[in-house]
């Protein structure tokens, strides 16, 4: 069972230090907000962006979107600052970038008590340290940091992403056996939904809960990658049918579409539709 049972499609960020986004984004059709004052702001504007990101959240206006500010990491010039900052503002959870052990999660809930944390896995060292990390009492959540990750271990570009998936599947198993959420890393190239649209569907094979966006126009394809499908709920529906219907019938064994299906095919099945409503409530709000 995740830590967090609300949709986490798609996780938007959004540049601490622009207005112009932290108001567009009240109204746009996102799961997750990431309030960035990290990599989208420059070094010059950090601190003025963490009174813009305040003023923002104080302001409200977010609706059911889940809201998680993204601090600098602890041990830059701004890092502590933030931390002390995000603490006093509204928000579901606080992102630490650049965590490489559970030690860097505890340095930050020495400063911000027990709100929820969420980890940016985006080192070498992480992917490692996965199931150590995962396990935090106060993380309810892993994000990819696909671009620093390239980074470090300079690997090449490939639309398949061959050179990342030790990494990908390493946190993919860490966050599922602790209970967190796992959200993939960007797709820079926020013009070619065609693209973004392969990542997404592999993203999704693999288990992840979504994706992370750093534009407006990439949401629609998160939201419908991760979105069941109809056939996948047409599906779902008859597999619980015709379960229950061989249950009363004292066997334990259904046979659907030629598949069988068991009892741990039904609870899958019971996921999709609960998954289903959750994203209607959400879009109803
Ligand atoms: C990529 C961008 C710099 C493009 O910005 P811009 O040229 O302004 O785009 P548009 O003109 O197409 O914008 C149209 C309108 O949409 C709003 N907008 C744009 N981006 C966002 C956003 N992210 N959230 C909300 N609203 C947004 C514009 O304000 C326009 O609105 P309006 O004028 O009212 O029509 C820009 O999209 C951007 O800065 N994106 C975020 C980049 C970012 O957050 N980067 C850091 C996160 S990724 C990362 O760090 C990776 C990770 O750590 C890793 O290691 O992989
Ligand atoms: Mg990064």
């Amino acid at each position: 069972m995740s830590k967090i049972t609300r949709p986490l499609r798609s996780a938007l960020y959004i540049p601490g230090s622009k207005p112009r986004a932290l108001d567009k984004a009240r109204s746009l059709p996102c799961d997750a907000i990431i309030f960035d004052l990290e990599d989208a702001v420059s070094p010059d504007e950090k601190s003025a962006a963490r009174a813009t990101l305040a003023g923002a959240l104080g302001e409200g206006g977010y609706g059911a979107r889940l809201k998680v500010i993204r601090i600098n990491a602890l041990d830059t010039e701004w890092g502590k600052d933030d931390a002390q900052a995000a603490r006093d503002m509204d928000a579901d959870a606080i992102l630490l970038p650049k965590v490489g052990s559970p030690a860097d999660l505890e340095a930050l809930a020495e400063i911000v008590g027990d709100r929820p944390l969420w980890a940016m896995m985006e080192t070498p060292g992480a992917m490692l340290n996965a199931p150590a990390i995962a396990a935090h009492r106060s993380l309810q959540a892993m994000v990819m940091g696909t671009n620093d990750l390239a980074k470090d271990l300079q690997t090449r570009f490939r639309a398949d992403r061959l050179p990342l998936m030790t990494g990908l599947g390493l946190c993919v198993l860490a966050a599922k056996a602790h209970g967190c959420a796992i959200v993939d890393g960007v797709y820079n190239a926020f013009k070619d939904d065609e693209g973004l649209r392969a990542e997404c569907d592999q993203g999704r094979d693999m288990g992840f809960d979504g994706k992370t966006l750093i534009h407006p126009a990439q949401l629609e394809v998160a939201n419908a990658a991760f979105s069941p499908t109809e056939e996948e709920a047409d599906l779902a529906r008859r597999q619980i049918a015709a379960y229950e219907e061989v249950i009363a019938s004292g066997q334990s064994v259904a046979v659907v579409d030629g598949k069988i299906v068991e009892n741990l095919h039904v609870a899958t099945a019971r996921e999709t539709l609960a998954k289903l409503e959750a994203i209607a409530a959400l879009s109803a709000e």
